[in-house]
């Protein structure tokens, strides 16, 4: 499975998962959370990376014109729609994004089923919770186009092989504090997702 590690906020840590073997990094451009980075300090990590990593910029509530400046100004190649954005945002994005589906109930995981997106537990306030997906919902459905997260770990990482998910995403669960990644956490994950 491809992996993303989310809520970077540090060149360190950026590096960490790149050498581990992470496929794509998340910033969080969402002022409220305790991950938060802003567009110039994730340029300043992002310019220094290496070729062929995803740079994920993850936006909650924002309008498209935020969204395509952050990501301009920010040197992201891919924007992470972390909420219910109507048809029309879409239509005025001129960066490459991916549909977050956040499911209450296991119906909801076969919305946008014709795209890739990234199915998210859950939850009032938003993302980064380590809330959990109930992993019997993706039993017998088709999972090549779904990237898993919510309450993610190196552990339980291990037992989503069967069902052929597309990747999975971490950010809390390989934590040390709040932005802070714990490097063999991290280590660990992105072994055992590629197992
Ligand atoms: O990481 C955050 O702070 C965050 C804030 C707002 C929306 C989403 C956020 N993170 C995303 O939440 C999921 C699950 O995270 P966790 O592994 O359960 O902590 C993941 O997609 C993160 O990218």
């Amino acid at each position: 499975m491809r992996t993303k590690i989310c809520g970077i906020t540090s060149y360190e840590d950026a590096m960490t998962a790149i050498e581990a073997g992470a496929d794509a990094l998340g910033f969080v451009f969402y002022e409220p959370s305790p991950r938060y980075i802003s567009p110039k300090e994730a340029r300043a990590i992002i310019k220094r990376l290496p070729p062929f990593v995803e740079k994920v910029a993850l936006f909650v509530n924002s309008d498209a014109q935020v969204i395509n400046s952050y990501c301009q100004e920010a040197g992201a190649t891919l924007a992470q729609i972390h909420f219910e954005a109507p048809d029309e945002l879409y239509e005025q994005l001129f960066v490459p994004y991916i549909k977050v589906v956040r499911a209450k109930e296991p119906s909801d995981i076969l919305k946008f089923s014709d795209e890739y997106r990234l199915v998210d537990a859950y939850c009032e306030s938003y993302g980064g919770s380590g809330k959990r997906l109930n992993i019997e919902w993706f039993k017998g459905v088709e999972c090549s186009k779904i990237i898993l997260a919510g309450g993610l770990d190196a552990q339980n990482v291990s037992s989503l092989k069967e069902y052929g998910f597309y990747g999975v995403d971490v950010s809390s669960g390989v934590e040390l504090s709040y932005g802070k990644k714990d490097t063999l956490k991290v280590k660990e994950f992105i072994k055992n997702a590629k197992k």
